[in-house]
């Protein structure tokens, strides 16, 4: 498991220590926001053809992804941050993720430069797996067939990614966006073949859960809008300890928003852990999210706020006691 930064590192690699990939390598490139059963399906097409060819199966990717970077604040939520992105890479079969910073510089490369310089001279690709809609390059001028003509020529074969429909339609980011948006949590699940789950460093807030008689973990999500916004029952684990953080996990009612009572700026994930009391500070935690108890709203002040947490505290024990915890990935 491995990352590498910047095609610089790769080319790097070549004078100092060797080229990462010596026999070449499988690929595919993309977004992979969410990691959802549709890239697991192409991360095990290039598992099988990396383990058949016995060389190392590597993910590409892009950060910021490039719609950030065209789109700014206006870019759909992510689904998870970086961090997140190549824990999950890993955890269905990359041997090495490659992150390239997605600059003008980057983003003015020919098609033809880009094979150049990143597939043959970075990567040293010797199979690429891409859907046939892939476009790559300045102003998107490359396409599957550029790829499989230039392959032709320089010695890489190129393949058609996998389709995963589920009803009859495609699985996709933006579907899974719109689920977690609509609060259809078991859709969102469906399409991601795991619940979702968003985790994070637990950080200092402004020590007002404390008034609140709800002492609440605060999880940063990076100034970035939230795929899914209110007030939910979550599991909680912490981060790396396997699918709803395994034998450390205990429940709790977590709110995911901007905070408007108290004229919250950033948007936060804030957790209060049921029948839990210690200081979490510094850790990495993992909330999956299990059922949403209510929107996020302005409260006529404090007291009023404070009333509606201890409700949604209760209101969380009611429902965990009605819906009794299922088994983790680590339990099945
Ligand atoms: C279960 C739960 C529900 C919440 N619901 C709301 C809400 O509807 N509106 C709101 O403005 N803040 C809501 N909050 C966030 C509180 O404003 C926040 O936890 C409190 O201000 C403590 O902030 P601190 O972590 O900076 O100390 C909720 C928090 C929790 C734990
Ligand atoms: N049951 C609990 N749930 C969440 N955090 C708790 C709990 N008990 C203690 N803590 C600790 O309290 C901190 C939150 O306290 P709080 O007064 O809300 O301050 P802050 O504004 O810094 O988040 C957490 O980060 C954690 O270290």
């Amino acid at each position: 498991m491995r990352l590498i930064r910047g095609l610089h590192n790769l080319q790097s690699c070549t004078q100092a220590e060797g080229h990462p990939f010596p026999q070449g390598c499988v690929a595919t490139i993309g977004n992979f926001d969410g990691v959802h059963r549709g890239h697991q399906a192409i991360i095990e097409q290039v598992r099988q053809k990396a383990l058949a060819l016995g060389v190392p199966s590597v993910a590409m990717v892009f950060e910021p992804q490039p719609q950030e970077f065209f789109a700014g604040a206006d870019a759909p939520p992510r689904l998870m941050r970086f961090r997140e992105k190549l824990t999950a890479l890993w955890q269905y079969g990359i041997d090495t993720v490659v992150c390239l910073q997605f600059t003008p510089r980057l983003r003015k490369l020919s098609a033809k430069e880009f094979v150049e310089r990143v597939l043959i001279d970075g990567l040293q690709v010797r199979h690429l797996v891409v859907g046939d809609d892939f476009r790559f390059g300045c102003d998107r001028g490359g396409d599957f067939l550029l790829l499989q003509q230039q392959g032709a020529a320089a010695g890489f074969s190129v393949e058609n990614t996998e389709t995963v429909l589920i009803a009859g339609e495609r699985i996709s980011s933006t579907r899974v966006r719109k689920a977690l948006a609509e609060n259809r949590l078991a859709d969102a699940e469906e399409l991601l073949g795991r619940p979702y789950a968003i985790e994070g460093r637990v950080l200092h807030g402004r020590e007002l859960g404390r008034k609140l008689d709800a002492r609440t973990a605060n999880i940063g999500l990076g100034h970035k809008n939230p795929a899914l916004r209110g007030v939910y029952v979550v599991q909680v684990g912490r981060a790396g300890d396997g699918e709803g953080g395994g034998e450390s996990c205990s429940f709790g009612a977590a709110n995911i928003g901007y905070r408007p009572t108290v004229d919250g700026v950033d948007p936060l994930l804030e957790v209060h852990l049921l029948d839990f009391e210690a200081e979490l500070y510094g850790e990495r935690l993992r909330a999956t999210f299990l059922h949403q108890l209510r929107d996020e709203v302005r409260f006529d002040g404090v007291e009023a706020l404070k009333k509606q947490i201890h409700q949604d505290f209760a209101d969380a024990r009611a429902w965990l006691a009605s819906h009794p915890p299922r088994p983790t990935n680590r339990d099945r």
